[in-house]
C-alpha cells in the first residue's frame, strides 16, 4: 500500500473538519475524494500532503509513519503564482524548491512545457495566463519532480469545459505513471479519471467503492417501453413485470424484476408482432446514486 490512513481526524477548536476517516491508496491508483463544499476535503488533502498536522489518527506512506514531501506532488486549490514569472521561471523555481540537480532541471523544464502544452508560453508572464494554463501550470509544477503521489485539490473546479477537459487528460497520462489524489465537488469529473471513489460529508466518509460498484447502485430496471402498435394487455399475467402504467395505448412504463427481464420483454414484444420505437432506462442515474448516498 502506497498510503494508508487510519482514523484520520481534524479538529479546528470545537469543530470537527475530519472526523475518523479511515483511507487508503494503491501505487498508481485514481482515487477522488467526493464531496459538496465544506466537507472536509482541503483538510483531508493537506493532513496527507504532510502540510496540516492530524489532531488524530495516523498516516504511513512508503511505510513510514513521516510523510516524505519528496514524494508527494500538490496542487492547492487557489495556487499563488508569482505573476511577474514566466511559466519557464515558475517551473526553474518549483525544480529548485523540490531539490532536482541542476543538469537535470533544464531538460524537465522542457519536458513539462511541453507535457502541459505551454511551449509557445515558455517566456510568457504567468500574469497574462488563463485560469487553464495556470492549472496546466500548477499541474506541471507539481509532478516536476516526478513524485509517487499526486495530491490535486479541485483541480479543474473553476475551468471551462475546454480547460476542464485539458487537464483531466493530462490526469489520466499522469496516472499511468503516479498515483493521484483528487478532490471534486462533480461525479462526472471523479468518473472520467478514477478508479475509486471516496465520499466524504461532514468530514466523515460515506461510501467508498469503485465506479462499478457505484454503478451496480442504478436501477436499471425501470424501463420505458413504445411501440408503432398498441401493446394490448398481455403484460399483467407476465411475472417478470412487477408493475407497469400505460401513459398511452403505446407508452408504457415499467418495472422489471431483473435486469434479465429487459431480453424476456423484448423478445415478448417481438413475437406479439409489436415495432418498438422507443427503449430506455428511466431508473436512477449515477448522480441520484451519488445524491442518495450523500444524504443517508
Ligand atoms: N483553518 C480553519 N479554521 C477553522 N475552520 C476551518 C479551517 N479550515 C477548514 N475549516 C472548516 O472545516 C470544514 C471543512 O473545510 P474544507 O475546506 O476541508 O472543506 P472542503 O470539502 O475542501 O470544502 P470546499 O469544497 O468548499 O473547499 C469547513 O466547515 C471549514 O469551514
Amino acid at each position: 500500500m502506497l498510503l494508508t490512513a487510519e482514523k484520520l481526524t481534524k479538529k479546528f477548536g470545537v469543530h470537527t473538519a475530519v472526523d475518523q476517516l479511515d483511507l487508503t491508496i494503491k501505487d498508481n491508483e485514481c482515487v477522488a475524494l467526493l464531496g459538496p463544499n465544506g466537507a472536509g476535503k482541503t483538510t483531508t488533502l493537506q493532513m496527507l500532503a504532510g502540510l496540516l498536522t492530524p489532531t488524530s489518527g495516523s498516516i504511513r506512506f512508503l511505510g513510514k509513519k513521516n510523510i516524505d514531501r519528496r514524494f508527494i506532488g500538490y496542487l492547492p486549490q487557489y495556487p499563488a503564482f508569482f505573476p511577474w514569472m514566466s511559466a519557464k521561471e515558475y517551473l526553474q523555481f518549483a525544480g529548485r524548491l523540490s531539490g532536482i540537480p541542476n543538469k537535470e532541471l533544464q531538460g524537465k523544464i522542457e519536458e513539462m512545457l511541453s507535457f502541459a502544452g505551454l511551449e509557445n508560453a515558455r517566456n510568457k508572464r504567468v500574469g497574462g495566463f488563463s485560469g487553464g494554463m495556470k492549472q496546466r501550470l500548477g499541474l506541471a509544477q507539481a509532478m516536476i519532480h516526478e513524485p509517487k503521489l499526486l495530491i490535486l485539490d479541485e483541480p479543474v473546479s473553476a475551468l471551462d469545459p475546454s480547460g476542464r477537459r485539458d487537464v483531466l487528460e493530462m490526469m489520466n497520462e499522469l496516472k499511468k505513471k503516479m498515483a493521484i489524489l483528487f478532490s471534486t465537488h462533480v461525479l462526472h469529473d471523479a468518473e472520467q479519471v478514477c478508479d475509486e471513489i471516496v465520499m466524504l460529508k461532514d468530514g466523515k466518509m460515506k461510501w467508498s467503492g469503485n465506479l462499478v460498484d457505484l454503478r451496480k447502485m442504478q436501477d436499471g430496471n425501470h424501463v420505458v417501453l413504445e411501440t408503432k402498435e398498441e401493446i394490448g394487455h398481455w403484460l399483467k399475467t407476465e411475472n417478470y413485470v412487477t408493475e407497469y402504467s400505460f401513459s398511452s395505448p403505446r407508452e408504457v412504463e415499467l418495472r422489471l424484476r431483473n435486469p434479465g427481464s429487459r431480453n424476456r420483454l423484448l423478445s415478448d414484444c417481438m413475437e406479439k408482432g409489436l415495432t418498438i420505437t422507443h427503449f430506455s432506462e428511466k431508473g436512477r442515474t449515477l448522480e441520484d446514486a451519488y445524491l442518495e448516498l450523500m444524504e443517508q
